[in-house]
């Protein structure tokens, strides 16, 4: 007779019959590329690199030991090889990002969360929601910015000499950049300061929460439809808030601000012409664009746009100092502009140092190092499958394939020997097709100094680049925005200030999408005189 106890031991067989099934057909459906055995059946190993804040190191350290084609999970492979980025990101639509960025949204409590430009899947939405404020990203608007960047270095520089150049008290470098690029979004976007500069201290705990929330999503990359049930879902959400992000609140904060300062007739902002105005505007004129865009592009500046910039200043900075001969090479740069042609003190204009060779070398260098996102860009390959690598390795419809740029950047046969080292020469003195290869390998907006977004999406048709600033479709759209910033506030630092690294090796890296930087502690100096 079937009894109950029968019931439930054929329930449970099965029920093992089909996760062994699973698995088995998880491990051959790629079998063919190498990689760790744990990571070939299960997402938890390639999770656990990530909670370690070292998966940079460990994503290196496997492609060396299996190859420029590695599997990172059942259904995701990890590419070191620069040759397969116009495959992976292309121009052409069809090869959307996968779940990886949904994690990203940003909660917004009740068990929902909200798209942005950089982390929606929905390619139709990406379009409508971008289109409208490229223009705003132009090379040619974002220079209108410039005042408002010099404005937060008046504020840093400020602060600079009363607690560290007078006192020759010891200033984390690394504190003080996140400060200068989270108060220059905050002027760009919202005409305010955060205040982390005069304070000299995180206000309001705005950095804390951030790396909090990136500490918590970054793991749950890895797993998107845990992070769907945990944390998005209304469902889950009747048993546990979702609290929502800080910062979420924060900026809609602002814009609640901002509205009524302009119903109640207060039209400095809009005159002033900062982000957040000229987002209010065309929202207003575009009726058909989705109501909570304006919120969307504004924590895309607050949050997007700081920890990133801060990140390529910190790398610029820490290895200028440890590496004495490249600052002097670059200071002697600035000096030889300044007697050849002109150079305005303290804070140099952009058309005075844009198109530098050795500052556009060592900004290439610092993100070519250690670009500020370091896990892999995770696409999905479209019906029909993609070969790629020099070893022509098939990927099938659905899998899902990336690129992480620390390891991509890093490759041997493209960058040289050295490529895990501070190098700007590298960049320098090449023969024509060398420098074409590094290139194509690794975009950087210095090599096109004068040209708009849009020139920059042709140009990248043909030559199909990038990998620090995105590429193919989803190329940053801050990136003028970015150079504007590194471009005024290195030459800035360097003419006004003498620096002294303290201990090298206390300079610490944390990586959970977004890396962090800590402890440079340097002692500073005002230079003696302005052209010495
Ligand atoms: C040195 C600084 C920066 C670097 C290296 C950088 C790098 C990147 C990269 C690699 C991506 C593509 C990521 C992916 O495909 O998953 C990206 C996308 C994006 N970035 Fe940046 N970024 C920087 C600064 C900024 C700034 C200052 C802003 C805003 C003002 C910004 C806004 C965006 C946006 C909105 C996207 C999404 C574009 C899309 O999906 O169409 N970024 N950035």
């Amino acid at each position: 007779m079937y009894t109950t106890q029968n019931f439930i031991g054929s329930t449970i067989g099965l029920l093992v019959a089909y996760v062994v099934w699973c698995l088995v057909y998880a491990y051959w459906r790629l079998a063919h590329i190498p990689g760790p055995l744990f990571a070939r059946l299960t997402n938890l190993q390639r999770m656990s690199w990530v909670k370690s804040g070292r998966s940079h190191e460990i994503h290196h350290a496997a492609h060396q030991k299996y190859g420029d084609v590695v599997r990172f999970g059942p259904n995701m492979v990890s590419v070191a090889y620069p040759g397969a980025i116009p495959t992976i990101y292309p121009m052409r639509p069809g090869f959307p990002k996968g779940d990886f960025y949904r994690t990203l949204m940003p909660y917004t409590g009740k068990g929902k969360s909200l798209p942005a430009i950089f982390n929606t899947r929905d390619e139709a939405l990406h379009k409508k929601i971008k289109s409208p404020v490229a223009p705003l990203f132009s090379l040619t608007n974002v220079l209108t910015l410039e005042p408002f960047v010099e404005r937060v270095l008046h504020v840093m520089f400020e602060q600079l000499d009363a607690r560290f150049a007078e006192s020759r008290d010891t200033c984390d470098l690394a504190a003080w950049i996140k400060y200068f690029a989270f108060d220059v979004m905050g002027t760009l976007t919202l005409s305010k300061r955060y205040g982390f500069l005069e304070e000299g201290k995180d206000v309001n705990n705005m950095l804390v929460s951030i790396w909090d929330y990136m500490k918590a999503a970054a793991p749950m990359t890895q797993i998107p439809w845990f992070d769907e049930l945990w944390n998005k879902s209304s469902w889950t959400n009747m048993f546990r808030g979702t609290g929502g992000f800080l910062i979420l609140k924060l900026v809609r904060e602002f814009i609640e601000d901002r509205e009524k300062e302009n119903t109640e007739a207060s039209q400095q902002h809009l005159t002033d012409r900062d982000m957040l105005s000229r987002f209010l505007e065309i929202q207003k004129e575009n009726p058909s664009i989705p109501p909570w865009s304006t919120t969307a592009w504004t924590f895309s500046n607050v949050f997007a746009g700081s920890d990133s910039t801060s990140v390529v200043l910190c790398t610029i900075w820490y290895n200028l100092l440890a590496h004495q001969g490249t600052m002097g090479r670059l200071y002697a740069e600035l000096i030889e502009r300044e007697q050849n042609h002109s150079l305005t003190r303290p804070f140099p204009k952009w058309d005075e140092v844009s198109e530098l060779p050795y500052l556009d070398a060592c900004i290439n260098e610092a993100v070519r190092l250690h670009p500020p996102f370091c896990l892999p860009f995770e696409r999905v390959v479209p019906p029909g499958g993609i070969t790629i690598g020099t070893e022509s390795v098939y990927l099938p419809e659905g899998t899902v394939v990336g690129m992480n740029p620390y390891v991509a950047n890093r490759h041997k046969p493209t960058f040289g020997e050295d490529a895990d080292e501070w190098n700007p020469d590298r960049w320098l003195g090449r023969d024509e097709q060398q420098r074409k290869k590094m290139e194509q390998s690794v975009l950087t907006v210095s090599s096109f100094p004068s040209i708009n977004l849009m020139e920059i999406s042709t140009r990248q048709n043909i030559l199909t680049v990038g990998n620090q600033f995105g590429a193919g479709r989803r190329v940053c759209l801050g990136k003028h925005v970015a150079m504007l910033e590194m471009k005024k506030l290195v030459p800035a630092l360097l003419l006004n200030y003498e620096f002294q690294l303290l201990d090298r090796s206390r300079f610490r890296v944390e990586n959970f999408w977004f890396f962090q930087q800590r402890d440079l502690g340097v002692k500073i100096k005002k230079r003696a005189s302005l052209s010495s």
